[in-house]
């Protein structure tokens, strides 16, 4: 069962500190009288604060953050940190001001003082790469509860502690909520943490105060060219996390040469894997066995270690995202025939992600999955992989982001039209662009690539999915791609609750197919 009241998890014992202990620790600039003032928490933003909190202005891409001290201290803030502008701004708000050049940048270290998350601190895996983050964080914590380690994750669809879970609205949390949520985890005893580590969150200090135990590379490929002005710099973001501040040793999936690069241009002692016969690595994975249901495969690696298994989930990715998962705890310590003996005797790795690949379909009709892909290479991998279990054809059903990286949107309708039957193209979350231009775009995309391709424009998701089933037959496959797990459309800066998951189901029962 899953709560999902409160949007972030903080401790819920927090033991006080004292302000003046902070700035001494951190020599800030004091500009006002805080002495016997304590802080219980920290918080980036007025509509997260708590009574105690202490509140971080910063500076960002709409407002000052200090613009908001007002409304930070009637939720109860005891002192604002910022910098020289922000305390300007918040001159009369009637906190007491502390003042350090960049605030962003003293976040991690201020949150970890303040929430105490250096001591007795979890294993802490870090897992960055355009895809797959989230799939490993949850195969980690699905092999880690599979070994008795209690842990927990944080991704980009959930913040979870073993029943407990809030949705998550960033991959990675800024700083405060994240030194939060660890907090929290030890106090529920939790020994291993998974922690979805996006480029942004190394750009932006969000996993700052903290030293990853292991960090795990999947791939790269093209993605948020809206925030880096090109994939050499999106690659410089992702390499930092390899370094000796950020983490202590490396796990890194050699398939690409960008895991060759890492490898390369890391200043901490790294791991090796590859999924290819072509590469050479310290570890190897091989599938041996799949369907619509399951992928087994065999993992070697040095002095003949050898372990094999399988996950409940679609596609050769799926198992070089278990295997990552897997070595990363190798890694970290564990011992490989433990993980190969506790896997065993449960049929394989016991996990359940959400929206990736996840069929809603039953045992009648089509087969449909919901994915949460929505980059070129993600539409490449899971179209392969539906299409080798699809003896009819492959109907694929997607959109793109508005307000995002517009530069990879011919692309994936071009890779949606050479993999794909039948091609429906939808609104995805437009936010403040046009959608009918996003649209037009994915179908140029399509059009150019195979021009012959059956094509539908439908704007609203829930026509455009009941487009697809109408067409589909038994033997066929729908791949929903971009909405995976999430509950809401956002259009023109409003989220309206939409959930592809149920909104399929609803439309398999209506067509009797559930
Ligand atoms: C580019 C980026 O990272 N932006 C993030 C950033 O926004 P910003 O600095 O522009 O903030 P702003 O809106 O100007 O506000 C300034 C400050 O005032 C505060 N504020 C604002 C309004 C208010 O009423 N009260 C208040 O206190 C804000 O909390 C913030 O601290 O700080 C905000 C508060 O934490 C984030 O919500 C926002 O993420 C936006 C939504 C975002 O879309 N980020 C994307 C690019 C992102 O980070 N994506 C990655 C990758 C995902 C992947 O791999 O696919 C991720 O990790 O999620
Ligand atoms: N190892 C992989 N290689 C290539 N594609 C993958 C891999 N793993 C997952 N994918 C594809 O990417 C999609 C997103 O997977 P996942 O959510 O795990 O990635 P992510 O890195 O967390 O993405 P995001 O940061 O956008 O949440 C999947 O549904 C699948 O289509």
């Amino acid at each position: 069962m899953t709560n999902s009241a409160p949007s972030a998890l903080r401790p819920q014992h927090p033991v006080p500190r004292s302000l003046s202990g902070l700035v001494e620790e951190f020599n800030l600039d004091l500009r006002d009288d805080i002495d016997g003032l304590e802080v219980t928490g920290v918080s980036l933003s007025s509509r997260t604060v708590q009574p105690g909190d202490l509140y971080v202005g910063v500076p960002g891409r709409n407002s000052h953050g200090a613009t908001f001290a007002a409304g930070a201290a009637e939720a109860g803030a005891v002192a604002i940190l910022t910098d020289p502008a922000g305390a300007e701004l918040a001159a009369h708000a009637g906190l007491p001001i502390v003042v350090t050049p960049d605030a962003r940048a003293a976040l991690g270290a201020v949150s970890a003082w303040i929430y105490r998350t250096d001591e007795n601190p979890a294993t802490l895996f870090a897992v960055t790469g355009t895809n797959g983050k989230t799939s490993v964080v949850y195969l980690l914590s699905a092999i880690l509860n599979q070994l008795g380690i209690v842990s927990g994750l944080t991704s980009t669809a959930e913040r979870r502690i073993g029943d407990i879970a809030v949705t998550s609205n960033l991959t990675t949390p800024e700083a405060s909520e994240l030194h939060a949520l660890l907090a929290r985890m030890r106090e529920a005893e939790v020994r291993a943490v998974g922690i979805e580590v996006s480029a942004q969150a190394l750009s932006r200090h969000r996993v700052d105060g903290l030293v990853f135990d292991v960090a795990g590379f999947t791939n790269l490929s093209h993605d948020h060219l809206d925030d880096y002005d090109a994939m050499e710099d999106y690659f410089q973001a992702k390499l930092e996390l390899f370094s000796p501040d950020r983490s202590r040793r490396g796990v890194v999936t050699v398939d690409s040469d960008w895991g060759r690069r890492i490898v390369d241009e890391c200043r901490i002692p790294v791991t090796t894997l590859t999924t290819r016969d072509d590469v050479d690595a310290d570890w190897r994975m091989r599938v041996v066995a799949e369907s619509a249901l399951f992928t087994e495969f065999v993992l070697e690696g040095p002095d003949g270690r050898r372990l094999t298994a399988r996950v409940p989930l679609l596609g050769w990715y799926m198992a070089a995202n278990a295997v990552l998962a897997i070595v990363m705890l190798v890694e970290s310590g564990f011992d490989l025939g433990a993980i190969e003996h506790a896997l065993g005797r449960d049929g394989g790795i016991d996990a359940y992600i959400p929206g990736r690949a996840e069929r809603v379909s039953g045992d009648r009709g089509p087969l449909v999955y919901i994915d949460y892909g929505h980059s070129p290479d993600a539409f490449l991998n899971t179209l392969e992989a539906i299409r080798k279990f699809t003896p009819g054809r492959v109907i694929m059903v997607f959109g793109a982001d508005g307000d995002r990286d517009t530069t990879k949107r011919a692309e994936m309708g071009a890779i949606a039209a050479r993999g794909a039957d039948v091609v429906v193209i939808t609104d995805f979350h437009p936010r403040f662009e046009d959608p009918a231009a996003i649209r037009a775009t994915l179908i140029a995309g399509a059009r150019e690539a195979v021009p012959d391709r059956e094509v539908h424009e439908v704007a609203d998701p829930r026509t455009a999915f009941r487009t697809a089933l109408a067409l589909a037959q038994e033997g066929d496959s729908i791949l929903y791609a971009g909405p995976g797990h999430e509950d809401y459309h956002e259009v023109a800066g409003v989220k309206i609750p939409y959930s592809a998951r149920d909104d399929a189901r609803a439309a398999l029962r209506e067509a009797g197919w559930l």
